[in-house]
């Protein structure tokens, strides 16, 4: 019988596990990452792994076979397994909002699947019906079969809806450019600035234009503002075009249909799903239609099965060889252990242009958190802040930093083996300089290094000794690589579930729930009344001086 899992705990500094890894690491500092591979030639066969076409090298970090171990002990003692096994089974495990966390279920095969039921619900069969549905759709507006309001067909998809309505299927049709419909163009609105509709909506035809509102709640203020301006815009650009036409031009993808209706959508054209899917989880819901629509439902199947072979792995391997769990513990290692306090992520792949912004809201709204979920205030650290951009252009603007900076900052190294273009040489400048990069973190160059190279140049040694501490790099800097044979639509479907999964982890380990996001409320509720006071008449602002200044000298340029 499946056990319940247990209320999840602050992890404390006191514990047992927590102890032995503090203790280690005061005995780690004596070796640096370039003593640890000169010594053992194993190390690369030792800390890396493969599964679900993916390929993790974590060998460059200050880790040794007993951290390692010790990470172990500390992901059993805080209950990883059976966490786990609580979400993929339906457990409600978010129980700030009393849900299921379900989103593996979004990409369990279709034949295989045994009823799986959530409040009296199979989940299994009302995902399936969702998912021929999106299908027939896609391919009615791929083959020019769904055709605007007067016959034309459609070239233009705008996705409209924000956070993780927008984040996911935006990086993932980024993503996989190379795949995208000839006909059709992508585009992405989400910010409540105008700016951002406006350039989209420079661009198009109405005529020929679907759009895409994505919301889970179809309640958030960006989304609805958005797609009421669109809705107008429509009206009075399409020639001749009435509010029936309406349904030609918009689809909704939702939660909630009553909000859908109520927008003047037709409920056939309302694609649901579900509330045990969060948002930042929920690309692989129909909040993907803008995937399914730019790359065709058959690619879309192969992200979901990408997705599911990573599922599988971190369902099945043992903690010591769950790629997943092992790209948590080394975090956890940084974070609570090295005092790391950010995460760089470096995608050697233009196409990933987007994945350190979707990594930001997945890891960052789910651990970002101070209190564990029996609401004691935690003592330790919870995630760092995640940031990053594509290589190389990343080493020509902030990589100094990484290099010689105060801070150590860990960074995750991504790329493919093979490119998705046929321009000759590029490609393995693009991987020789994405290996330089970590193996210059890891070795630095020392003050001997930098001198004899010097005095090899023929420098005179007053202008040796003073440019020498400019020069020298401490390297012992960590990093993780990870690598796939070629960014294809399943191998992206196991990076997002690779993170997916290592935030899951990460969040039991620190006690806290990943599936809330409480900390975006008191800045919307603000909002929606400072908004008020700006254009309205509700002039009477109590807030502090500088806040009172700011609406004044805005309600004043608003009125002009
Ligand atoms: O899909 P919705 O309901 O519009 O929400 C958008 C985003 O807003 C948030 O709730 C945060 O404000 C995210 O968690 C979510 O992805």
């Amino acid at each position: 019988m499946q056990r319940a899992a247990p209320n999840l705990t602050a992890l404390q500094s006191t514990s047992a596990a927590f102890q032995a890894l503090q203790k280690h690491h005061a005995t780690t500092t004596k070796h640096t990452l370039r003593d640890l591979f000169a010594t053992d030639d194993g190390r690369f066969g030792e800390f890396s792994l493969e599964a679900a076409g993916l390929f993790l090298d974590y060998a460059k970090n200050t880790i040794t076979t007993e951290t390692m171990a010790l990470l172990c002990r500390l992901a059993r003692e805080r209950n990883v397994e059976i966490q786990r096994d609580a979400m993929f089974a339906g457990e409600k495990i978010n129980t700030t909002e009393h849900r299921a966390v379900l989103h593996t279920a979004l990409r369990a095969p279709l034949k295989s699947t045994n009823p799986l039921i959530v409040d009296g619900q199979n989940v299994h069969a009302d995902i399936h019906e969702v998912l021929q549905q999106m299908h027939a759709f896609t391919d009615a507006v791929r083959s020019e079969k769904w055709r605007g309001y007067n016959g034309k067909a459609i070239t233009d998809i705008v996705n409209i809806g924000i956070g993780g309505s927008d984040l996911g299927p935006k990086m993932v049709c980024q993503a996989l450019r190379p795949f995208e419909h000839a006909r059709l163009t992508m585009h992405f609105v989400s910010n409540v600035d105008g700016h951002d509709l406006d350039a989209v909506l420079s661009q198009t035809n109405p005529e020929t234009t679907l759009f895409v509102i994505a919301s889970k709640t179809f309640t958030t203020m960006e989304t609805m503002m958005n797609a009421q301006t669109a809705r107008s815009w429509f009206l009075q650009n399409a020639k001749g075009a009435k509010e029936s036409d309406l349904a030609q031009h918009f689809v909704a993808v939702s939660t909630n249909t009553q909000a859908v209706k109520a927008f003047g959508i037709h409920p056939e054209n309302m694609f649901p799903f579900w509330d045990w899917v969060g948002g930042r989880y929920s690309v692989w819901s129909s909040i993907g239609l803008a995937v399914a629509l730019a790359v065709g439902f058959e690619q879309f199947s192969e992200f979901l099965a990408g997705a599911h072979a990573m599922d599988e792995h971190f369902r099945q391997a043992p903690l010591e060889k769950n790629m997943p769990v092992i790209l948590a513990l080394i975090g956890i290692w940084q974070r609570n252990f090295c005092g790391s306090s950010s995460l760089s992520i470096a995608p050697y792949h233009q196409d990933l242009l987007n994945f350190a912004s979707y990594l930001q809201q997945l890891e960052m709204e789910s651990n970002g958190k101070q209190v564990a979920l029996d609401g004691e205030l935690l003592q330790i650290k919870t995630c760092p802040v995640i940031w990053g951009n594509v290589g190389t252009n990343g080493q020509h603007a902030y990589f100094q930093l990484l290099h010689q900076g105060t801070d150590i900052t860990p960074v995750d190294f991504i790329a493919a083996l093979h490119p998705s273009h046929t321009l000759p040489d590029h490609h393995a400048a693009l991987l020789a300089n994405c290996f330089a990069q970590s193996e210059a973190f890891m070795r630095g160059k020392t003050a001997d290094e930098v001198r004899a190279e010097m005095q090899a140049k023929g420098l005179a040694e007053t202008e040796i000794e003073a440019l020498l501490p400019h020069r020298i790099f401490p390297g012992n800097r960590p990093s993780n690589t990870i690598l796939m044979d070629k960014l294809t639509p399943a191998s992206l479907g196991a990076l997002i579930a690779l993170y997916e999964h290592k935030t899951f982890v990460q969040g039991v380990i620190w006690g806290v729930n990943s599936f809330d996001q409480w900390g975006v409320e008191l800045g919307k509720v603000l909002a929606t009344q400072i908004r008020d006071e700006l254009v309205g008449d509700n002039t009477n602002a109590h807030h502090d001086s500088s806040t009172n200044g700011l609406i004044a000298r805005a309600r004043a340029a608003l009125q002009k």
